[in-house]
């Protein structure tokens, strides 16, 4: 599908925030690694969500659903020996599975998005796998890779977080169950730190018990635990939202966006402070988060990392500011669904904005005037890079043209629609 975004002046209107996937997919893994029967409430419809759920079933699990909850009767320590289990093109997910499927004979994990996915390193997580006992077969670190488990050792284990904390979340979720206490010690640093508390919060609310450093460095898990079955809420997703509410900050807009907690554990939250810090007017009360936008903005210097799922989003709100924005502490972006930092510049660039690169950074030169756009933008199957670039689509004279804008389902399948219910000028065109 080819997205024609074309200049925008207004946006009006209010919707609901889609419902979280980085809680869903936590959700329902936790489901499964129970023996009974869990619900979720309002889980989100994606891409991602569905190879969560997708694979879960293959490895065991039973899951049904209706249009406001799924309910999972899990498998826990004893998935079912599957050979072959396909993520699609979902990172957190395929990372996550590979700790669980260390509690099988042998899996192969599929590489049907080579040029995504594919591409995306997994050594940390590969190397406490070995420390554990676990055979890993990979292709350098990458796709296909196959676990040959049974039986994993805890004990003391060490991870690197200097690339991923997906990682570190992955070994969390599989640590508890197993026959041996285990201490688990995080190496060099931890990018993407807020979100493993998303991954403590969920495993608590499952009846896990781990101990914590308070920087996340360190953490005591004991075995022979098991995951209770529970009833679970989805929360709005701040990621996704984050476009939409910086397409509303670079337009004149009236735009609320509905189911999004202000006490959230989701880092994008931070989304709030740094369009707030860019001048937009915006307030943020009772699940509701309302822009009056007024295309003014204001450059700004931030951590990237608090909020990295919707760091593209604000670079694109940045494009309009005055003066010059800087995203550091980023690097961890190369290796996503593509190369957000240089792969995303690339098309920035051609649309007319002002960018720069470093290895950890993205340094933005404001153009309040607009830029010309008029240009085919490669959405390197990244859904970021395609909500980004709408964004700064609706504020170009000449509009621009996002080719294989499909791959938006990945986290957010809603996101044109809604926007289009705020009255956004775009065409979608099946390609
Ligand atoms: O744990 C998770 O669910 C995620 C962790 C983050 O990845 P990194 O830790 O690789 O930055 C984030 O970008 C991704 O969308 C989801
Ligand atoms: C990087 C992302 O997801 P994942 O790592 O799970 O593919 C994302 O949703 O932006």
């Amino acid at each position: 599908m080819k997205a024609i975004v074309k200049p925008t002046n207004q946006l009006k209107g209010t919707i609901q925030a889609l419902s979280s996937k980085n809680y869903t997919t936590r959700y329902l893994l936790i489901g499964a690694l129970a023996e009974g029967t869990s619900t979720i409430y309002y889980p989100a419809h994606s891409e991602d969500s569905d190879a969560m759920r997708r694979c879960i079933r293959d490895l065991g699990a039973v899951v049904e659903e209706d249009d406001e909850k799924m309910t999972i009767q899990g498998f826990g320590r004893h998935p079912k020996p599957v050979k072959e289990l396909n993520v699609g093109n979902a990172g957190a997910v395929l990372r996550f599975l590979m700790s669980t499927a260390a509690l099988c004979p042998e899996v192969t994990f599929v590489n049907t998005y080579p040029d995504s996915l594919g591409k995306r390193p997994h050594d940390d997580l590969i190397a406490t796998l070995q420390q554990m006992g676990v055979e890993v077969e990979h292709n350098q670190g990458k796709l296909p890779i196959t676990i040959r488990g049974g039986r994993p050792r805890g004990g003391k284990l060490t991870v690197s977080g200097s690339v991923s904390s997906q990682f570190l979340s992955s070994l969390l979720f599989l640590t508890p169950l197993l026959e041996e206490d285990s201490e688990i010690e995080v190496l060099h640093d931890l990018k993407s730190k807020v979100i493993v508390g998303q991954t403590l919060e969920v495993l608590q609310q499952a009846g896990i018990k781990i101990e914590a450093s308070d920087d996340l460095m360190h953490y005591n898990v004991p075995g022979r635990q098991s995951y209770q079955s529970q009833k679970y809420v989805v929360q709005g997703d701040y990621p996704g939202s984050a476009a939409i509410l910086a397409a509303a900050a670079v337009t004149n807009s009236d735009v609320t966006v509905l189911r999004l907690e202000e006490n959230s554990k989701q880092g994008e939250k931070a989304v709030v402070d740094v369009l707030r810090s860019m001048g937009v007017n915006l307030t943020h009360e009772s699940g509701l988060v309302r822009v009056l936008g007024n295309q003014q903005l204001l450059g700004g210097e931030f951590d990237g990392d608090h909020f990295t799922d919707a760091v593209l989003a604000m670079v694109a709100a940045a494009v309009f500011a005055e003066g010059t924005s800087r995203f550091y502490n980023v690097e961890n972006l190369r290796y996503k669904e593509c190369d957000r930092i240089t792969d995303y510049l690339n098309e920035l660039r051609k649309a007319g904005a002002d960018v720069e690169e470093r290895q950890s950074e993205i340094i933005v030169h404001g153009r309040p005037q607009g830029v010309p756009g008029g240009v085919e933008i490669n959405a390197h199957y990244d859904h970021r890079v395609i909500m980004a670039l709408t964004v700064v689509g609706l504020r170009s004279e000449q509009g621009l043209i996002i080719n294989d804008a499909h791959h938006v389902a990945k986290s957010y399948p809603h996101y044109f629609e809604h926007l289009l219910s705020l009255g956004a000028h775009i065409e979608l065109v099946e390609q």
